[in-house]
């Protein structure tokens, strides 16, 4: 379970892994930029963070919203009073206290739990993010910075590392906010938690390096191409991968479908007597089923994409193949899930230990699992076929055949009767 925990963190840092790579070979093609390319390049985060937010709140994406405003607070502070040097009193106030806001807001952020945007979440936690900055912001208009650099205390002057400009306080909490959201993400694994714990490494990368030349500019656009993915592939699942058991749904079919071509074959899958085992076991254990058997077929079917069509139903897609090589994968299917011992609790198990043990003796199945089986119909397109519709009607007759001939079977609807065969289990 750890091991699987680690993997699946890596995975959905990969793609900001990959930015952060990428960052350094960008750079060095920096100073090749004529004035006016220069310019431009400092209207990129401006113009990404705008698309950012629209898309956030069009797609519900409470926290990376925050987490856009909060970089686009920092850039626009950064290019608007911090463009000298940090020699001047007042610049180096705002670097310092900058280097403490942006990881305090991220950490702030972390903790917020996703639950959808309204009028009343934003109300709370926007005016948060947004007051700092305004803050740091009013403080250099009225000059008041410079004032405040003699009261500054050792741990924001003295610097964490020789040639890196972050302080030891900022390091500090850089460290604090990429550890909780390390835990966070270990837990939770979504790609946005990756986003956010990439975001806080970039940034304390780029304050960090503050000295080189449009390090601001290029990080912050890094990291809003980085919300942009996460937030345009996390809508993408949602309208396509199926929540339950990870699988694309019924709209990554009809879109496969559309593409597959004029030769496919198409499989109708269903668990057979799934009602009587969600009433037996209840409700959260039938989930375990569909989530194994969703597994289950994705490893067996290879060559073939597997989609939940709804319930307790799935649809194999064989692209380039007839039903003879089809039903070859459909009976591996078939037989994986029906050898898979499938561990479960019966909630109307007896209370009697030595009862229950007979019980359980009595199949011959080891202790403490159960059978799970499927019925498959499979149907090839042919030029009879009007569209895709017309195929999976045609599968799903085959899969009611061999419901009628018994279940834990594969019936093909242009394969003679006897080829389709019911292997023991
Ligand atoms: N746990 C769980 N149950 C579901 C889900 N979707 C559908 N079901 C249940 O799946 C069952 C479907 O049962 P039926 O269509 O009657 O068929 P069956 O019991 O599988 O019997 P046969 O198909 O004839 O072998 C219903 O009890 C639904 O409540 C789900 O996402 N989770």
């Amino acid at each position: 379970m750890p091991r699987y925990n680690l993997q699946k963190m890596i995975k959905l840092m990969l793609p900001g892994i990959f930015l952060m790579l990428l960052a350094p070979v960008i750079h060095s093609q920096l100073h090749d930029l004529n004035i006016i390319q220069q310019q431009l390049l400092n209207y990129m985060p401006p113009l990404l963070g705008g698309l950012a937010i629209i898309l956030c709140i069009s797609f519900n994406q409470g926290r990376l919203l925050l987490t856009t405003i909060n970089l686009l607070c920092l850039f626009l502070l950064i290019q608007n009073q911090l463009q000298t040097s940090l020699s001047q009193p007042a610049n180096f106030v705002l670097f310092s206290g900058l280097s403490l806001l942006f990881p305090l807001l991220q950490l702030f952020i972390n903790f917020i739990p996703e639950r959808g945007l309204s009028s009343r979440w934003l109300l709370r936690h926007l005016p948060v993010i947004i007051s700092g900055y305004l803050f740091f912001w009013l403080a250099a208009q009225n000059h008041l910075l410079s004032a405040w650099f003699s009261a500054l205390p050792v741990g924001l002057i003295q610097m964490f590392s020789d040639p890196y400009l972050l302080s030891q306080w900022a390091v500090y909490l850089f460290a604090v906010t990429t550890l909780l959201g390390l835990v966070i993400l270990w837990f939770r694994a979504t790609l946005a938690d990756a986003c956010l714990v990439i975001i806080t490494l970039a940034i304390a990368a780029m304050l960090a390096l503050f000295g080189e030349t449009s390090v601001s500019v290029l990080s912050c656009t890094l990291g809003l191409i980085l919300i942009l993915f996460t937030v345009l592939f996390n809508s993408y699942s949602m309208a396509f991968i199926d929540e339950l058991t990870g699988l694309p749904g019924r709209r990554a079919l009809e879109n496969t479908l559309r593409s597959a071509g004029r030769r496919y074959t198409l499989g109708m899958v269903d668990i057979d007597h799934f009602k009587k085992f969600n009433d037996t076991y209840g409700h959260d254990v039938g989930d375990q089923v569909l989530r194994m058997v969703a597994s289950q077929m994705k490893q067996a079917a290879r060559g073939a994409s597997v989609f939940r069509y709804g319930g307790e139903e799935f649809t194999i897609v064989f692209k380039g193949m007839d039903e003879v090589s089809a039903i070859e994968i459909a009976e591996k299917v078939r037989n994986t899930i029906a050898a898979y011992p499938m561990r479960i609790r019966d909630k109307n198990r007896p209370g009697d230990e030595k009862k229950g043990r007979q019980q359980r003796n009595r199949s011959n199945r080891p202790e403490g699992t159960t059978e799970v089986t499927i019925s498959i119909g499979l149907c090839e397109k042919t030029p009879q076929h009007k569209d895709s519709q017309a195929v999976i009607k045609q599968a799903d007759e085959a899969l009611y055949l061999a419901k009628q001939q018994g279940r834990n079977r594969s019936v093909a609807s242009h394969i003679a009767q006897p080829r389709a065969r019911k292997t023991s289990s």
